[in-house]
């Protein structure tokens, strides 16, 4: 996935936008906070300014709420810029109001394409040193009453702007694992059936050979096959075909138990491993499943009296096999079962 694609990924921007909705509200309740400090330390005109910001970022609240992005997050990155220009202007550099700025750093960087980024961020350079030349050309031009009450103001602004860059940092972290889980499902999964594929069906298939090893368990596997599925494809649509191999897993869901895995192994061919279960357990459950979709009402899918039916292929896990051996004499299974009529279960041992 190239940076631009990265950048414009649908399921990325929902996310974005909860962020930028969370930033209004908290903003908004910074600004109440210094409504209230800076009137105690003797400060109308940044009072002031702070009943201004609790409305701009109201109205960027209900922008955002109204689809208006653009608006939004004009209005949001304004008040940032001219409420630090105006605190260091006010009450000097040491108010620490220059923090805020900083948070537009990974702002950027994340939002926007890598050319437009780094031309932002220089711009954002130049104003945030910009504003340092002007704190020392222009003296502030209301200090504060005391020092401390200098330092309350800075030890304030510290803590949010450390407060912020700690949330932003977690919900970029968040959304990485969400991202890198969706593609790990993506990876692993069919989009047809919603059954797991044949890639991660091979490593589970691994995984349980080692367990039924370990804990010298027997590991018996079935292979499924739809019996003329050709015919069901060209009789009725490929679109039918689908809905019909959507229909097995359901009928094969409903079969297994919870600890049994189940994958797509091919076009309509399924492998269903059975943890713990013997051969003579694996047959009875092929059976059943072979009788369950026999009798499946496919006359309401198919508005055809052709019935579907399937055959399998059933094998136990011999001492030391490798799942290639173990499948390979499960195909061995089902093609006996297609060679002597189909719709039927064939079970080997060895
Ligand atoms: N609709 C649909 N058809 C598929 C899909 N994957 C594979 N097929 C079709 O499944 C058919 C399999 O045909 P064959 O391998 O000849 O087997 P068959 O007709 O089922 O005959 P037997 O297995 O011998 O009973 C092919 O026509 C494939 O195009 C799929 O995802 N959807």
């Amino acid at each position: 996935m190239n940076r631009t694609e990265r950048r414009t990924t649908p399921s990325a921007r929902p996310q974005f936008w909860r962020v930028a909705l969370r930033t209004c509200v908290i903003a908004g309740s910074t600004n109440l906070l210094f409504l209230l400090i800076f009137l105690a330390v003797g400060s109308p005109i940044l009072a002031w300014v702070s009943v201004g910001s609790m409305t701009v970022y109201a109205i960027a609240y209900w922008a955002i709420r109204q689809r208006k992005n653009k608006l939004g997050v004009g209005l949001i990155w304004s008040e940032v810029v001219i409420h630090a220009a105006l605190g260091i202007l006010l009450i000097g550099w040491g108010s620490g109001f220059h923090y805020y700025l900083l948070v537009f750093i990974p702002a950027l960087a994340v939002t926007l394409k890598r050319s437009k980024a780094i031309a932002a961020l220089l711009v954002l350079w130049v104003l945030y040193t910009g504003l340092f030349v002007m704190s020392e050309l222009i003296p502030p031009l209301q200090p504060l009453v005391s020092r401390a009450a200098l330092d309350g103001v800075n030890l304030f602004n510290l803590t949010v702007v450390f407060a912020m860059f700690s949330y932003l940092a977690l919900f970029y972290i968040e959304t990485v694992i969400e991202g890198q889980r969706a593609l790990r499902k993506l990876a692993s999964t069919d989009m047809l059936t919603g059954l797991k594929n044949r890639r991660h069906m091979t490593e589970v298939g691994e995984a349980e050979i080692s367990r039924a090893e370990r804990f010298a368990m027997p590991l018996s596997v079935l292979l499924i096959d739809a019996d003329h599925f050709k015919l069901i494809n060209d009789i009725f649509s490929h679109q039918k075909g689908d809905e019909v191999l959507c229909c097995l897993t359901k009928l094969l869901r409903t079969e297994l138990r919870q600890h049994d895995v189940i994958g797509r192994w091919g076009g309509e061919e399924f492998l269903v491993l059975l943890p713990n279960t013997t051969l003579e357990n694996a047959q009875l459950l092929a059976e059943r499943i072979r009788g369950t979709v026999k009798d499946f009402r496919w006359q309401e899918l198919l508005k055809d009296e052709l019935a579907v039916s399937i055959s399998i292929g059933v094998t136990q896990l011999l001492p030391n096999e490798t799942l290639n051996r173990l499948i390979n004499r499960a195909d061995k299974a089902l093609h006996s079962s297609k060679a002597n009529g189909r719709n039927r279960v064939t079970a080997v041992a060895a």
